[in-house]
């Protein structure tokens, strides 16, 4: 008889947003008086869902189901990206927008917490299909995104030209250009500099830090990627750029492995020109599954939600995590590695470079000011480094994983401004 494990016992299959409210459990008991308003941070202020329909090239209509979460908005307007994946639900869509919360608390931004996606294989549409998809769902959500509302921004499968489209369409709507309602958008457009690379550039910053924590040197560091867009692809290059040495890569389009070292910024033109890795020059390919067995100095999970789980978590051998994606670990796998003494740096402050350059964006564009590069940058790493500290220190003191200390920080940020806001009489 073939049983199947109840999806209430199997922890591997808990969904994205029980994997949030565990994270939040396991912090409550470090919030003291705090902790009195912690039911805030299990409800999302705000879901909308929304029917999506559009006119496909060949002239039939298809709908598709988006969605827009706005989890918090006690520091802030709702911040966060949108994602198109065949595979979008709202349970992610909920868990997405609430480490948004965690994240914008954890680097100290004046935001709360949202997340964006629609349900949709971006891959199997047409440009101009795509256009009306992220034009009527800029309509649609338009109700409840705005500058000092809630600002999307580039996630999973969206780029600077839907970003474009998505503020073109705001502000037809409202009859003025209103380029702060996105960040991630083009240059020409009031974007900023340094935002393509700015999460990647954190999950280097971030993990070098921790590198420099356990004494290990980055030249020659093995590195291993997961991952290879927007935030695996910058990461990879700038680690590179500081000698160490990316020695496996993984997309969807397959495995590469090499332990002389990969050249991201040749990997990245052989993907361009051959729509996949498999076969780069130099490169062994190998099945997927074995990715997690490499050893390796940094392991850098950039994709999608519970990659590491209780299956995989014993056979990864490295000393650091960098999770450049959001929600990689889940809870099981999270307590597997912290036993193994694998240093876990967690998405909420890995991956938070690319929000905060959004927030420089939108401070640009409120003052049609623009800095330089290296002004960016070096506000950037700054913000990392120091955001990096502080949780070092909270996790000293409390002797828990730097996760745990994120969510100390965070939480407790977010529960002050709500009790200092207090509740209608
Ligand atoms: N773009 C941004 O600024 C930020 C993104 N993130 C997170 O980083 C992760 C990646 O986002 P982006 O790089 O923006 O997306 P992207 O769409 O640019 O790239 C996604 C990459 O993941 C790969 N991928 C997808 N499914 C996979 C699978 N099953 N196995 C292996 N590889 C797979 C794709 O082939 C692609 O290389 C997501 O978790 C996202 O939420 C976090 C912070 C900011
Ligand atoms: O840049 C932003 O506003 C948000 C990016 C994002 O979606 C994320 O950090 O997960």
């Amino acid at each position: 008889m073939n049983f199947e494990i109840p999806s209430y016992l199997d922890k591997n299959n808990i969904g994205p947003y029980e994997i949030y409210l565990e994270q939040v459990e396991r912090v409550t008991p470090y919030l003291g008086k705090l902790a009195y308003w912690v039911e805030t941070l299990k409800r999302p202020k705000r879901i909308l869902v929304v029917d999506v329909p559009i006119h496909l090239d060949d002239g039939s209509v298809a709908h598709f189901e988006g969605y827009r979460v706005q989890h918090n908005t006690s520091r802030g307007p709702a911040k966060g990206g949108v994602r198109y994946h065949q595979d979008v639900t709202l349970s992610e869509v909920m868990a997405l927008s609430a480490w948004m919360t965690i994240k914008n608390a954890v680097v100290g931004l004046p935001y709360g917490g949202g997340k964006g996606g629609i349900r949709v294989d971006p891959r199997k549409l047409s440009m101009g299909e795509l256009e009306r998809l992220t034009r009527r769902y800029t309509t649609e959500i338009g109700i409840i995104i705005g500058p000092d509302k809630d600002i999307p921004a580039p996630d999973v499968n969206t780029n600077p030209q839907v970003m474009a489209w998505m503020m073109d369409t705001y502000s037809m709507n409202e009859g003025k250009t209103a380029t702060g309602v996105v960040t991630g958008k083009p240059i020409a457009l009031g974007g900023s500099l340094g935002r393509n690379d700015a999460t990647g550039r954190g999950v280097f910053v971030a993990g070098a830090r921790a590198m420099q924590k356990l004494g290990i040197a980055l030249e020659g560091a093995r590195v291993t990627v997961q991952g290879f867009g927007n935030v695996g692809n910058a990461a990879a290059r700038i680690f590179h750029d500081h000698g160490a040495k990316v020695i496996a890569i993984q997309d969807i389009t397959g495995t590469i492995y090499s332990e002389a070292g990969i050249n991201p910024y040749e990997a990245l033109a052989f993907l361009k020109e051959h729509s996949t890795l498999k076969g780069m020059p130099g490169t062994e390919s190998i099945e997927p599954s074995s990715f997690w067995d490499i050893e390796c100095e940094v392991l850098i999970p950039a994709a999608l939600e519970k990659q590491i789980t209780e299956e995989n978590a014993d056979r990864i051998k490295t000393r650091v995590i960098v999770e450049g994606a959001n929600g990689p670990t889940i809870p099981v796998a999270d307590d597997i590695l912290s036993a193994k003494g694998v240093l876990v740096v967690p998405d909420v402050l890995a991956n938070a470079g690319g929000v905060t350059v959004s927030y420089f964006e939108w401070v640009q564009d409120f003052s049609s000011y623009f800095w330089t590069e290296d002004e960016i940058n070096a506000r950037l790493d700054r913000i990392m480094r120091e955001a990096f500290d502080s949780l070092w220190d909270v996790k000293e003191r409390h002797n828990v994983t730097l996760r745990t200390a994120a969510y100390i920080v965070a939480c407790a940020r977010v529960l002050e401004a709500r009790a200092l806001r207090g509740l209608y009489p």
